[in-house]
């Protein structure tokens, strides 16, 4: 197992158990929405799993929008940035994104390396988010600044640390999603696997998923690479107006305010979603690679 150096990012994180990446290659082909969809699924398929989202796609931040937590103040603690808890009720959803810093939803951050660098040893050191089962980062797409300075502070302290490629089917996303994996072998983090997004899509009449465009580009891709495939989720318009609205749902029998519980009826209506359905899979397989990935590591 690799040593694991002593900095106030590892102090901050050691009680975080499983560190995972989301990249993408391209803009615009999901990735977010895959690391929503990640934290939710890992939100439901245990009743004491604690997840952490950290958004650091600094130039567009969605992560708030798609947890229903859009215009959150974080609140500075003696101890570090108190994270905004998606489900208020259970403390078990924690996020934390440079949108929560911006003054105006839709403002934009025009930094240089070395500010977005100070920015983001600041999101790992600074962040009291206690023990985590996962921690679940978004970045921007493309390999960047970003990427750099989360490699630069996490691969020394953490052992842990894995990413997952998500990609649309079509060749000019494909071309883009190989340098995110050229990238990941560049600096030997671990990849759990390749997620084919908007591939096919849901019919809202009857749910039946048709291939209206190419599929089967990023399972090619997998096979080709020697990663694993995580599995194809479609253009599924139930998932956009789920997580483009956040809508709140209030958990059964429960006397808390509506707006306390947002991210448990987040989460119920997003398994009921068919994207939700066909994530489960995807954890599964996730979740498998990333144990096998783990045990490799620490005979080493
Ligand atoms: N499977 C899907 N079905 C339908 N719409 C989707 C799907 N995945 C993502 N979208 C929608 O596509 C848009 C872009 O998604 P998202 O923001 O997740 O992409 P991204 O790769 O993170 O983009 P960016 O380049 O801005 O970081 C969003 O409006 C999202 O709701
Ligand atoms: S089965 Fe085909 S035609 Fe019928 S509602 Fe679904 S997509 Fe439309």
């Amino acid at each position: 197992m690799t040593a694991v150096q002593d900095t106030p990012v590892s102090r901050r994180l050691s009680s975080v158990k499983h560190i995972i990446i989301i990249c993408s290659g391209k803009g615009g082909v999901g990735k977010s929405s895959v690391a929503a969809q990640l934290a939710l699924t890992l939100y439901v398929s245990s009743a004491d799993a604690r997840i952490g989202i950290l958004d650091i796609d600094l130039t567009g931040p969605s992560i708030p929008r798609m947890l229903g937590v859009d215009g959150s103040g974080v609140h500075q603690s003696s101890d570090g940035w108190v994270p905004v808890y998606a489900d208020a009720s259970d403390a078990r959803l924690a996020c934390m994104s440079v949108g929560f810093l911006l003054k105006n939803r839709g403002d934009s951050v025009v930094w240089r390396g070395p500010k977005k660098n100070a920015m983001i040893r600041q999101f790992l050191s600074d962040v009291r988010w206690g023990d985590l089962d996962y921690l679940v980062i978004d970045t921007p797409p493309g390999t960047s600044d970003e990427h750099l300075s989360l490699m630069e502070h996490l691969s020394p302290v953490h052992d842990r640390l894995s990413a997952v490629i998500v990609t649309t089917p079509q060749a000019v996303a494909l071309m883009d999603a190989m340098k995110s994996l050229s990238f990941t072998r560049a600096v030997k983090l671990p990849v759990l696997g390749i997620v084919e997004n908007m591939s096919g899509y849901v019919c809202p009449c009857c749910g039946e998923i048709s291939n209206v465009f190419s599929t089967g580009g990023g399972e090619e891709m997998a096979r080709r690479e020697g990663v694993p495939f995580l599995g194809a989720l479609p253009v599924d318009t139930e998932l956009v107006s789920l997580l483009d609205a956040a809508e709140i749902v209030p958990k059964e029998g429960s006397q808390l305010p509506e707006a306390e519980q947002r991210g448990f009826g987040l989460a119920r209506r997003y398994q009921e979603t068919p994207s939700g359905k066909l994530f489960k899979k995807i954890l599964e397989t996730l979740l498998d690679t990333l144990l096998a990935t783990e045990r490799r590591i620490s005979s080493n």
